[in-house]
């Protein structure tokens, strides 16, 4: 058995954490057609250079705070694998809960304790509420542009502002009738594939054309009516594609500057998918804009808003195009993936299930689909969904906020330019607030009705739910109408079928798909209308 170097060398190379280590480096970095030599050795010594000059203190001697020390040029890079948050939880129970981690010349901050996650980001959002401009993500995805990579400037004030015109809870009001009905149409297509019950399903395609409408809804003003719709496949496509090349800690020539100047597969990568997205949504967007200009109807959309206000906002055609892929990405993968880890999970506890079951038919019967106004009448339900977001929160390193000027913490020195990790994992398996908390327990939820854009707001952070949503001035914007949707997914979902497991098809909760972003590697479930009026009342929902 052989060790990992440095901070994880507990961990046996046979773990996960070990496996394909060289690999993720050597061919994230390098094309068949390597560089000469001399290039690689020039590139070596400046990366050393740099590597040397790295700030560990500042003038008053307060230190960095502590952490894995890493190797000249690619720092702790080759410790990170497939599962970076499995490794981040390791080195925290090492290092303790604000540890620092240098990948190439970038250093990070680990934060994995809620108190020092509200202090630095909360209570001085004004200095950790900027992005770092990710040679990858930012610089040649987003082209400079767009809300969630943007630093914490005029631009991203900008577009923030735009971006809640259309998230905020008054404009989540105004379009609730889009969410309930594509999670009736959900429920209507999971009935029709299951042949009322008879066949297993993959659940996945049609949770993800689910969150796919709504956010094509609020951003275009228009629905695809089937998941072979060709925008399904399209859009899916990219936001699959852009969590495998964005991952905050990932991408090795995001760290080691010199190698932006190389031709790496990722940059070639990044490059095909921001064209993609140009030319996806900024092409909506024209064909909108001709709609608009030829006097035709255009439903209200973040589209026809920033048409109208292009000239008065100084919107080019990049910024509308990056600010609606922002949605496309930010809104779909994510709540998609929370109903995806539902449908994966719940089949494994039917004594949960038969428990919300009963209270939705105690609470709202059999002749109506549970909605809105029924969440808070439903505490085990709503339980249920908090309980699934801690367990699998699909963004596990969250995007990393970034210190805009120097700052010590409790004497700890953190520089300008840091960029600030939140350790969801370790935060939601943290046995001091979740007691046992690697089993799925919706009851540990049952006493909070919060919702969780309410729980973000709670003076004391050790009460907050999770942090699936992050934290601070760049916390989610999205939250309320990702819990809406959540919610009236789920909740129906469970009031119209039994689901369970297919006998000798064991589905896999561990490994996943997507690189940054996680949902269910594939799966089928089998999904048995509860009773006669599912039928009934799906009768007529449109597809
Ligand atoms: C389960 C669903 C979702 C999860 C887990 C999620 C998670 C996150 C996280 C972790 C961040 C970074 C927060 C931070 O920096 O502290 C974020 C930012 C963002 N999210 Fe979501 N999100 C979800 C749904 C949505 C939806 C439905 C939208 C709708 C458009 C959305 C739009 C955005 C945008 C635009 C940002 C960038 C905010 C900024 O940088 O100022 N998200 N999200």
């Amino acid at each position: 058995m052989s060790f990992l170097y440095n901070g994880t060398a507990a961990l046996p190379s046979s773990s996960p954490l070990a496996t394909g280590l060289w690999a993720v480096g050597s061919s994230a970095v390098f094309e068949s057609s390597s560089p000469s030599v001399w290039a690689i050795t020039v590139l070596a010594g400046v990366s050393l250079l740099a590597w040397l000059r790295k700030p560990w203190s500042d003038q008053e001697g307060h230190k960095i705070p502590k952490g894995p020390k890493g190797i000249p040029i690619f720092g702790s890079f080759y410790s990170l694998t497939r599962y970076p948050e499995l490794t981040l939880d390791f080195w925290a129970k090492k290092f303790g809960n604000l540890y620092s981690v240098w990948l190439g010349n970038q250093l990070f901050v680990i934060v994995s304790d809620p108190r020092i996650a509200k202090d630095l980001m909360v209570t001085n959002g004004n200095v950790f509420s900027s992005r770092k401009e990710m040679f990858i993500k930012s610089q040649t995805v987003f082209a400079g542009r767009g809300i969630t990579a943007t630093p914490y400037n005029d631009r991203w004030r900008k577009h923030r502002r735009i971006a809640t015109t259309w998230l905020s809870q008054r404009a989540v009001d105004t379009y609730s009738p889009v969410l309930d009905r594509e999670s009736l149409s959900l429920v209507k297509a999971l009935y029709d594939e299951s042949k009322g019950g008879l066949v297993p399903v993959n659940p996945q395609p049609h949770a993800g054309r689910c969150s796919l409408n709504n956010m094509t809804t609020i951003t275009f003003g228009f629905r695809t009516d089937s998941i072979k719709h060709p925008l399904v496949g399209q859009a899916l496509k990219l936001s699959r594609e852009f969590m495998n090349c964005t991952g905050p800690m990932s991408n090795l020539v995001d760290f080691v500057p010199l190698l932006q100047y190389l031709p790496t597969p990722m940059h070639r990568r990044g490059k095909k998918l921001h064209r993609g997205l140009v030319e996806t949504y900024g092409g909506i967007i024209k064909d909108t804009e001709r709609k608009m200009k030829a006097g035709e109807k255009v439903n209200d959309c973040l589209a026809k808003t920033m048409i109208e206000l292009r000239h008065k906002e100084q919107l080019d055609d990049l910024d509308m195009a990056i600010l609606a892929s922002a949605f496309m990405i930010g809104g779909v993968e994510t709540t998609a993936a929370i109903m995806q880890w539902f449908s994966a999970l719940i089949p494994a506890y039917p004594e949960i299930q038969k428990k919300a079951q009963e209270e939705l038919d105690r609470v709202v019967g059999r002749d109506r689909l549970p909605n809105i106004e029924d969440e808070k009448n439903l505490p085990y339900c709503h339980a249920i969904i908090k309980e699934v977001e801690r367990v699998h929160n699909p963004f596990w390193l969250g995007t990393p906020h970034v210190a805009s000027e120097d700052f010590v913490y409790e004497g700890q020195y953190i520089p300008k330019d840091t960029v600030v990790v939140l350790n969801t994992w370790t935060m939601h398996h943290d046995s001091h607030r979740h007691s046992n908390p690697d089993k799925f327990n919706p009851d540990r939820y049952i006493n909070d009705p919060l919702t969780s854009a309410d729980s973000a707001n709670s003076a004391d952070p050790m009460e907050r739910d999770h942090w699936m949503f992050g934290a601070g001035r760049r916390i989610c914007p999205g939250m309320i109408v990702a819990e809406r949707e959540i919610w009236l997914t789920i909740s129906r979902m469970l009031w119209a079928f039994d689901m369970y497991e297919i006998p000798g098809e064991p589905i896999d909760l561990k490994e996943y798909d997507g690189l940054s972003g996680r949902s269910p590697v594939p799966f089928r479930i089998g999904l048995k209308p509860r009773h006669e009026n599912v039928a009934k009342l799906l009768k007529g929902v449109e597809l």
